[in-house]
């Protein structure tokens, strides 16, 4: 991950400044691809819809970037017109520490909040910090299961509903001073969800979204459209129930130790959305890979055991498609296999952006073998930007809808891409109604790290 704009391990989410392989590309800047990184940080990069707009609050009631914080970042981002390379501040983790050590799949049942953790020293926390005994014991535990075959349609109905969760065990609070992003707004009690019209309007949805086909955007590049629904479809479920499923876990790991905040630049300037990360932690002012997050110590949830195999399935889909397409070429050789063990999840009020970027602050090896980036869009839709190069008038766009998953991995894991726009309202109506969401995009992004 490496964003021209920000987010970083070695990388490059880029941020202002970062490694070597790290630059801050405002969306409308050429860079020299050899060196950029993940950058993260929407585009305050002076684009019309950004520049001098006064915003507070949106109506996720999640702060923004003050008029003086966004100047800030324009400011730098347009005087610097070529990006500032600095001295690489960022140490890998060796993952080995943990090899050996049982599964950090488990889900913040049984992490430890914060605050009783032991801080750990500097050099524990830039090498090998130790994972507390509560990562260890294995499995996944998700406070409900999102097993795409026990969701039932009256399951909605709970979905993201404070105070409903009594078969759940008190977890662990988000203990980051500021603002907590709960993604779903919270229902009155009483509220009617789900009304004939709202499945309506779901079946036309369905409909469209349908005649919609997946494709092959580039070597390695994959957009499966509509797979999360598809899924739904095979079982015969509910058409947005994975979604709204996926929707609750990521509200409840958020609102939780390591759930979602809004992630600084080095140089203290915000990025223009809320992140979180699982299985391991990426911090975008350190540019590091590790166990504990810098800001809070927190320790990131697992991943759960439902996500992998969303992201399993997903991959199968890509090979599939590719092989339909290509005949005679192994989908290996294009998209290798990868399993997860990191996710960013990010979500994106209505003005939010993601800078143009590269993901390559993974391993070497990881980087090296091509192993693809998964990433699954739910909520509003998203202006997506791809291309060779960092500069955004040359960069190719594609529309990311809710239920959409976007491969790239092979030949195109180094590819520039990052987030242009969110388009209100364009979330299916019967997932705003049903899981409570707020205006905005959710994205989780799956890499092996
Ligand atoms: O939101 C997206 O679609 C992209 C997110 C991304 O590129 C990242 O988190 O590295
Ligand atoms: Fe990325």
């Amino acid at each position: 991950m490496n964003h021209p704009r920000q987010r970083g391990g070695k990388s490059n989410r880029g941020r202002p400044g970062g490694s070597p392989n790290t630059q801050w590309v405002p969306c409308n800047k050429k860079v020299d691809t050899s060196s950029t990184s993940r950058d993260n940080s929407s585009c305050t990069d002076g684009s019309p819809e950004n520049v001098g707009r006064k915003v507070s609050e949106d109506s996720t009631g999640n702060e923004q970037l003050s008029n003086s914080e966004r100047h800030q970042h324009i400011g730098e981002l347009t005087a610097n017109s070529v990006p500032e390379v600095h001295q690489d501040r960022f140490s890998m983790v060796d993952p080995s520490a943990r090899k050996g050590q049982g599964s950090c799949s488990n889900s913040w049942v049984s992490v430890k909040g914060s605050a009783g953790n032991e801080r750990p020293s500097s050099a524990q926390r830039h090498q090998s910090p130790k994972i507390p005994s509560s990562l260890l014991s294995g499995g996944s535990s998700l406070p409900i299961d999102v097993s795409p075959l026990s969701v039932r349609v009256s399951e909605a109905d709970n979905l993201c509903n404070t105070g409903n969760h009594q078969n759940v065990p008190a977890k662990p609070e988000n203990k980051l001073p500021g603002v907590k992003l709960d993604i779903c707004k919270v229902k009155s009690a009483g509220t009617v969800i789900l009304k004939p019209s709202v499945y309506a309007k779901n079946r036309e949805i369905r409909k469209a979204s349908l005649q919609k086909s997946s494709e092959i955007l580039r070597p390695g590049m994959v957009l499966l459209k509509n797979h999360i629904n598809h899924a739904d479809q095979v079982q015969s479920l509910s058409f947005l129930a994975i979604q709204m499923k996926i929707i609750k876990v990521c509200r409840d790991l958020g609102l939780g130790a390591g759930g979602f905040y809004k992630p600084c630049f080095e140089n203290g300037g915000k990025m223009n959305l809320q992140m979180m990360c699982l299985g391991m932690n990426w911090d975008p002012e350190r540019k590091v890979y590790d166990y504990r997050r810098s800001v809070d110590d927190a320790i990131p949830p697992g991943i759960p055991d439902e996500f992998k195999q969303i992201v399993k399935r997903a991959v199968t889909e890509s090979h599939a498609l590719i092989k339909e397409k290509h005949k005679k070429c192994n989908p290996e050789d294009v998209i290798p296999s990868m399993q997860p063990d990191m996710c960013i999840i990010n979500f994106y009020s209505k003005t939010g952006t993601l800078g143009l970027h590269q993901d390559k602050d993974e391993t070497k090896e990881s980087l090296d073998k091509g192993l693809p980036v998964v990433s699954i869009s739910i909520g509003d839709s998203a202006e997506f930007l791809y291309g060779e190069h960092g500069d955004v008038e040359g960069a190719n766009k594609v529309i990311l809808e809710s239920g959409d998953v976007l491969i790239f991995g092979g030949k195109s894991r180094h590819i520039f891409h990052g987030v242009k726009s969110i388009l209100p309202d364009t979330a299916p109506k019967a997932l705003v109604a049903e899981a409570n969401l707020r205006p905005g995009r959710l994205n989780l992004t799956f890499r092996k790290y």
